[in-house]
Formats: structure tokens, C-alpha cells, sequence
């Protein structure tokens, strides 16, 4: 069986020098081209012959990598954040033009991490409140975690979905930022502390009951497996696949 060629982008980073490490240990994997900031994508993926680049660089760096790899054939598992909507219709614009070439853009790659967004979403229709706090390593990058903001997203469209009111806050606010940000009405709130990784908690509450529902990445081998599963995936999954869950066959 030939092993599957992969790039990775942000090589020298805290991801991905932890990606490098997983791809060279993968024995159905090999690693084509680490590249970080100096190094040329075009010409790196060109002369590596590589089949997949996993991007785990910057939200200002991610999109121009994303189009020359579309451009290239190349498939691109993307953990990197600062995803909108318009964003995505770009994606999707690309791969119209390159019709074989998947992309898997990946919130999070931590299992758990994934089942805390689908558990909040399953749960959200029951709660009168519902509140997402990310905590994080102070040397992030952005804040609310793309994370927090997909979370608050899926709880915002369940409650629609249910046809719940706006959420009740009687709160007048002295300072700026003390309710969180507004993602969709669910206020996210976002920590950076020496000493963390990543870590989530979704708070919903009902009367007289709350429901807290917590994960905690201790260290970035959390999201190794999601990492290699999508590239292993990737491959035969052409177009935009958005979230880890529909590689996870949840409904097994
Ligand atoms: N989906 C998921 O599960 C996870 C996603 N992330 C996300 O991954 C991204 C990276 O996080 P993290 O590893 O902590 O960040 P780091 O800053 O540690 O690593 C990013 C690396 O990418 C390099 N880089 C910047 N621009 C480019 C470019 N144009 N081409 C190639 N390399 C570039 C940086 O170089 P320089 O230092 O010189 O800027 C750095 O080496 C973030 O968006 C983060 O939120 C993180 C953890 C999990
Ligand atoms: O920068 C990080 O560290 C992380 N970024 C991703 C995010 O913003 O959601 C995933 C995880 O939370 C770690």
C-alpha cells in the first residue's frame, strides 16, 4: 500500500510541529514538506509531490494557502481558525473549479471536543440559557476560540429550530464586555491563562437546574487522531466538509 503524502503548513508551530511528529509516526503516512513562514508554498508542495496539506498556521495566512493548494489538486485538512460564512463561499468557490480536491476545515480536532459541541447542540432546546466559556494559552491568536463561536452557532440554531424566545438577562452593564460577546444571542466568554491548553465549558440552565457540560485538551496530542482521520479521509471526500463530526460516523 503506498503511503499518503502529506505537507504541513505552520510546521514550526505548537500544532503543527505536534502534526509532524504524528504524520512521521503514522505508518500509512508520509511526510512530504514541513513549511512554515519563510518557505514557499507553491514551490513545497510542487516538489514534495504532496497529496495533502493540513494547515495550521494563522487566520491571516490560512486563506491564501487554502486557494493555491485548491489550486494545486492538492487536499488541505485545515485546523486553523477565523472561519465566517463568507469565508466558507469562498472555499466553496475554488473547489467548483477543482472538482476532485476535498477540504476539511476543522474547528476542532479533539474527539471530545467535538462530542461537547454535538452533546450542546442536542441539549440546547431544553434550557432557557445557555452560555459558552473557552479558556485558553494566552499566546492564542484569536478570541472568541473558533470553537466557542461554532458551539455558540449550533446552540443558537437549535434554539431557533425549537422555537425558543431570546434568552432571558436583565442585566444593565456598567463596563463594556462583561456579559461576553453575542454569538447569534448566546453570550461567549473568553479566558487566556498561563498554564492552559484548551478547554470548554457550556453552561445551560432551566428552572431550578443547570447542566454543565466540560472539556479539557491538557495537551495538543489531543488532537493528533482527528488530524490523521481527516487526512485519511480527506482524500476521498471531494469538497467543503465543515466540522470533524461528519468524518466520526456519530450515528453508528
Ligand atoms: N482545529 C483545532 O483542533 C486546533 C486549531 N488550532 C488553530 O491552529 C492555528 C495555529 O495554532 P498554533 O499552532 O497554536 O499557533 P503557532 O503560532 O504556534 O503556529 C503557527 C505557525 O504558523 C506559522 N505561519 C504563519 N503564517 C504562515 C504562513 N503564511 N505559511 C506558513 N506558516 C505560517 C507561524 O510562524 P510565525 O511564528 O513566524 O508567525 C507559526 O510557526 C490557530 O488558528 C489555532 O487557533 C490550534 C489548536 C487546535
Ligand atoms: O489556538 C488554540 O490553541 C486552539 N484553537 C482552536 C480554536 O480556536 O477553537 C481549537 C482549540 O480550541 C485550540
Amino acid at each position: 500500500m503506498s503511503k499518503l503524502r502529506v505537507a504541513v503548513l505552520g510546521s514550526e508551530g505548537r500544532m503543527g510541529s505536534e502534526a509532524v511528529r504524528a504524520v512521521e509516526a503514522a505508518a500509512d503516512m508520509e511526510l512530504a514538506a514541513a513549511l512554515d513562514r519563510d518557505d514557499s508554498l507553491d514551490d513545497g508542495l510542487t516538489r514534495s509531490g504532496a497529496q495533502v496539506a493540513v494547515d495550521l498556521t494563522h487566520p491571516d495566512a490560512v486563506m491564501g494557502n487554502l486557494e493555491r493548494c485548491v489550486a494545486a489538486g492538492v487536499h488541505a485538512v485545515v485546523g486553523t481558525t477565523g472561519w465566517t460564512d463568507e469565508r466558507l463561499a469562498a472555499v466553496r468557490g475554488w473547489l467548483e473549479a477543482s472538482p476532485g480536491t476535498g477540504v476539511l476545515i476543522a474547528p476542532n480536532f479533539g474527539i471530545g471536543a467535538v462530542l461537547t459541541m454535538q452533546f450542546a447542540q442536542q441539549a440546547a432546546r431544553f434550557f432557557e440559557s445557555a452560555e459558552v466559556v473557552e479558556l485558553h494559552h494566552p499566546d492564542k491568536a484569536d478570541a472568541p476560540s473558533g470553537t466557542a463561536v461554532r458551539t455558540a452557532q449550533l446552540i443558537a440554531s437549535a434554539r431557533e429550530e425549537a422555537g425558543l424566545l431570546a434568552q432571558p438577562d436583565a442585566t444593565s452593564t456598567a463596563l463594556d464586555g462583561a456579559r461576553g460577546a453575542d454569538v447569534d444571542g448566546v453570550p461567549v466568554h473568553a479566558v487566556r491563562l498561563r498554564g492552559l491548553v484548551a478547554h470548554q465549558e457550556v453552561l445551560l440552565g432551566g428552572e431550578g437546574e443547570t447542566l454543565t457540560i466540560r472539556h479539557d485538551s491538557l495537551h495538543r496530542s489531543s488532537f493528533m487522531p482527528g488530524v490523521l482521520l481527516g487526512v485519511r479521509r480527506v482524500v476521498s471526500t471531494p469538497g467543503l466538509t465543515y466540522g470533524l463530526e461528519h468524518f466520526l460516523d456519530l450515528d453508528r
